[in-house]
C-alpha cells in the first residue's frame, strides 16, 4: 500500500477514533519441518478496517484465516508487512485487543467472575471498580447467577459467553474472534451470534470475526471478506445491506438469501481448488 492509499484509507475510516486498523502487505511463510518445502500461508495482504466495523472472514480451510487473526493479535509475525491499530505498530500480544478462541481457553482454576476479570487487576482498577466492571459483563452475556461457577460447570455456550465477557471487559479496541461458535450445537450457536450482535450494537467496538459459516458470516457482518485457497489472499469484500437492530428472521428474507447463494458460489469454488491441491 503506498503512503498516499493508506494516508487516504486512513481518513476515510476515521482516524481520529480508537480501534481502525490497517493491514499493510502483510505475508506469513512458514518455515519447512525436516528440510521440506517452506509453507507460504498467506498471500501478501492489504485491508483496512475502520473503527466500529464488523469484518467477517471466510475461507476455505487452511487458507490462513486463523494466521492472519493471529497476527493482528500479535500471537505470530508477518514475514511481510505490518499491522498498525490506531497507528501503533502490532508488535505483541496487548490489552488493546481482545482475543476469543473456538476451544474453550477459560482458566479452569478461576470462578466466571475471577475469568472475566482476570486483566483488570493489571489496569491498576480497585477492587470495587473491578466487582463493577465484572458485574456489568456478568449482565452484558447474561451469566447472572452464575459468578462463581467453575468452567467445568458451564455448558459450551455459557463457556463462550465467558469467554466473550473477558475480553470485552479489559474494553479492548477491537474484538478478535476466531470460529467462537465453532463447537457449539446448532441452536446454541444462533443464540450466540444474537447476543455478539447486541453487544456490538450496544458497544460499537472493531470486530473481525473468522468463521467456516456463511450464514453466521452474513448474519453478525458489516462486510463479508471471502478469502482464496491457500496461499491464502483477500478474495472479495462483500458489504452486508441489512440493517440494525438485526432480528435473526432476516435469514429467511430475500436479501440474505441472494447474498448467501452469492458467497456460497464464491467459496464453493475455492473449496473445489483447496481439495484439487492437498
Ligand atoms: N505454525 C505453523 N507451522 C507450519 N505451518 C503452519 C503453521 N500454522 C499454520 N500453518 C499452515 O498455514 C496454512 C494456513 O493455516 P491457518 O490455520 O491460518 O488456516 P485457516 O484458514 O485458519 O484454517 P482452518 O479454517 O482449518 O482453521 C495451513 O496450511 C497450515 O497448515
Amino acid at each position: 500500500m503506498s503512503a498516499a492509499a493508506r494516508a487516504e484509507a486512513t481518513a476515510d475510516a476515521g482516524a481520529t477514533g480508537a480501534g481502525v486498523l490497517i493491514i499493510e502487505g502483510v505475508s506469513r511463510t512458514f518455515p519447512g519441518v525436516r528440510g521440506g518445502a517452506p509453507t507460504l500461508a498467506l498471500q501478501a495482504t492489504d485491508l483496512v478496517v475502520p473503527r466500529n466495523d464488523f469484518v467477517s472472514i471466510l475461507g476455505p480451510s487452511g487458507c490462513g484465516k486463523s494466521t492472519l487473526l493471529r497476527i493482528v493479535a500479535g500471537l505470530d509475525r508477518p514475514t511481510t508487512g505490518r499491522v498498525t491499530l490506531d497507528g501503533a505498530v502490532i508488535t505483541g500480544p496487548g490489552a488493546d485487543r481482545g482475543m476469543v478462541f473456538q476451544s474453550y481457553t477459560l482458566f479452569p482454576w478461576l470462578t466466571v467472575a475471577q475469568n472475566i476479570g482476570f486483566g483488570l487487576r493489571e489496569k491498576g482498577l480497585s477492587e470495587a471498580e473491578r466487582r463493577d466492571t465484572v458485574a456489568a459483563f456478568i449482565d452484558e452475556v447474561g451469566l447472572r447467577g452464575f459468578e462463581n461457577h467453575w468452567p467445568k460447570q458451564l455448558s459450551g455456550g455459557m463457556q463462550q459467553r465467558t469467554a466473550i465477557a473477558r475480553a470485552l471487559a479489559n474494553d479492548p479496541k477491537i474484538l478478535l474472534l476466531d470460529e467462537p461458535f465453532g463447537a457449539l450445537d446448532n441452536q446454541t450457536r444462533g443464540l450466540m451470534q444474537e447476543l455478539l450482535l447486541g453487544i456490538w450494537e450496544r458497544e460499537q467496538k472493531t470486530v473481525i470475526f473468522v468463521t467456516h459459516d456463511i450464514e453466521e458470516a452474513i448474519f453478525v457482518g458489516a462486510r463479508v471478506i471471502t478469502m482464496s485457497a491457500r496461499p491464502g489472499r483477500i478474495k472479495s469484500i462483500t458489504p452486508v445491506p441489512l440493517g440494525h437492530p438485526r432480528h435473526y428472521t432476516v435469514k429467511s428474507s430475500p436479501e440474505f438469501s441472494a447474498l448467501r447463494a452469492r458467497l456460497t458460489e464464491d467459496i464453493r469454488a475455492e473449496a473445489i481448488r483447496a481439495a484439487v491441491d492437498h
